[in-house]
């Protein structure tokens, strides 16, 4: 059993399950004392009552607090999607608020080294893209720690254990309807294997640091916020790596597409920046944009890039400029023009790209003979008189501070102060 402070306090998650209670019990014969039980009940079996009962009475006998969460089963009336997720995030959430009211910082959850290689073996399957192989021993959950003090004992040892002590525990709930493919796993799983596994697991780990040291080394030079820079080194990286820094740069970004649509994502991108003859390219991914451009690779939160068309009719209208990150450059150009309404704007670079002109060229041609950033091209507003292809501001200049300041004076010529 993991090291536990006794001068600090836990919140302990029990389900009713042998791991669970095995766990308490220990914490119990530890005289560890500021303990506080979290058990939930999902009531989507039957007998799951028993299991809060069984919780409970352990509570009541050692005189250790506790919360229980009850879910109201109606809600299994509509389906509901990854069933093992939601009721991790719900049991999280539930410890995590628990833990606040008792003002305590860590949880401790029962997983044991069986549930340690079992996962190992199913990230090895899946090829999962992860941060840690098999089940780390310490880990953040928002704002709180999660220790698992038990993850170096057997199932087998802790049954025995139990029997021994003639601990009652009932059936692991959580285990029943564990996916088909962790249960798979667990019928050939045979633990005089374990200490291969444990070796296996070591050197994946020691592999996966030295690659993260690699990343790391990229990203600090080459990312800024949303934006990761591609540079020429890029090509000459293992596509182990480049699909790593990928991983990174989007969960740096609170960016993390589901496992199961992760790799073939980041691959596609890799992919696509290795063809360098492409300076622009985008991917949607749920409400965000991975877009290439030039040597950037930027995250662009879809809303942003959404093509807005707008008529400047009357003075009063002219605030809208502030919609455009160009605004003061639009305002300015209006002026030039001697207000001579109405105006349109747009930012649908893609609708007109060929259709309208700056000076002697197409929107494209301009823009490309700049290099604008093509960023700038799909959100920054253009300016023109209906019937007419003329744009009447240059469109590349990057966003202006100024713009809110311009808002305000164009908010006093409306008010006609
Ligand atoms: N209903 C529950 N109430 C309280 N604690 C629970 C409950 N279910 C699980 N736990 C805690 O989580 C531990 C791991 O349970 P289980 O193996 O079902 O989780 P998992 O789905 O593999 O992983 P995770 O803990 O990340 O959800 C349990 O031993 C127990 O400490």
């Amino acid at each position: 059993m993991l090291k536990v402070d006794p001068k600090k306090g836990y919140i302990v998650g029990v389900s009713g399950g042998p791991d669970s209670v095995y766990m308490l019990n220990e914490l119990v014969k530890k005289k560890i004392p500021n303990l506080v039980i979290a058990h939930v009940n999902y009531h989507y079996r039957d007998d799951s009552d028993l299991d809060q009962q069984l919780v409970e009475e352990l509570a009541k006998k050692h005189h250790i607090p506790y919360r229980i969460l009850e879910i109201n089963s109606e809600i299994y009336k509509t389906p509901i999607g990854n069933f093992e997720a939601w009721a991790r995030t719900i049991r999280y959430d539930f410890f995590a608020n628990t833990a606040k009211e008792f003002g305590y910082d860590t949880v401790m959850i029962a997983h044991n080294h069986n549930d340690h290689i079992e996962t190992f073996l199913l990230q090895k399957e899946r090829n999962n893209l992860v941060n840690h192989y098999g089940i780390a021993p310490k880990t953040i959950y928002g704002d709180f720690k999660v220790e698992r003090p038990i993850l170096t004992l057997n199932k087998s040892q802790i049954l025995q254990r139990l029997e021994k002590q003639k601990i009652p525990y009932r059936l692991d709930s959580t285990n029943v309807d564990k996916k088909f493919a962790r249960n798979r796993i667990r019928a050939t799983l045979n633990e005089e294997d374990f200490p291969l596994y444990d070796q296996e697991i070591k050197i994946a780990n020691q592999n996966l640091a030295k690659e993260m040291k690699a990343v790391y080394h990229y990203l600090k030079t080459n990312q800024v916020g949303d934006t990761l820079k591609i540079t020429p080194l890029w090509t000459q990286l293992s596509s182990t790596l480049k699909t790593r820094i990928l991983y990174v740069f989007l969960q740096s970004q609170n960016k993390n597409p589901a496992q199961n649509r992760k790799r073939s994502l980041l691959q596609e991108v890799s992919r696509r920046l290795d063809k360098s003859s492409k300076n622009f390219w985008t991917i949607l991914v749920d409400d965000y944009y991975l877009m290439r451009d030039y040597d950037l690779l930027r995250l662009i939160p879809k809303v942003r890039l959404d093509p807005r068309k707008i008529t400047i009719k009357v003075d009063e209208d002219l605030y809208l400029v502030e919609e455009f990150p160009n605004g003061y450059e639009l305002f300015e150009a209006i002026k030039k023009d001697g207000f001579r309404f109405p105006y349109t704007i747009t930012n649908d670079y893609q609708e007109f790209k060929d259709k309208l002109w700056i000076g002697k060229k197409t929107v494209k041609n301009y823009f490309n003979s700049l290099k604008t950033p093509y960023l700038t091209r799909y959100t920054n507003g253009l300016l023109y008189r209906r019937g007419s292809n003329k744009v009447l501001n240059q469109g590349h200049e990057k966003a202006n501070k100024q713009t809110n300041e311009y808002g305000k004076i164009i908010r006093i010529i409306k008010r006609g102060e």
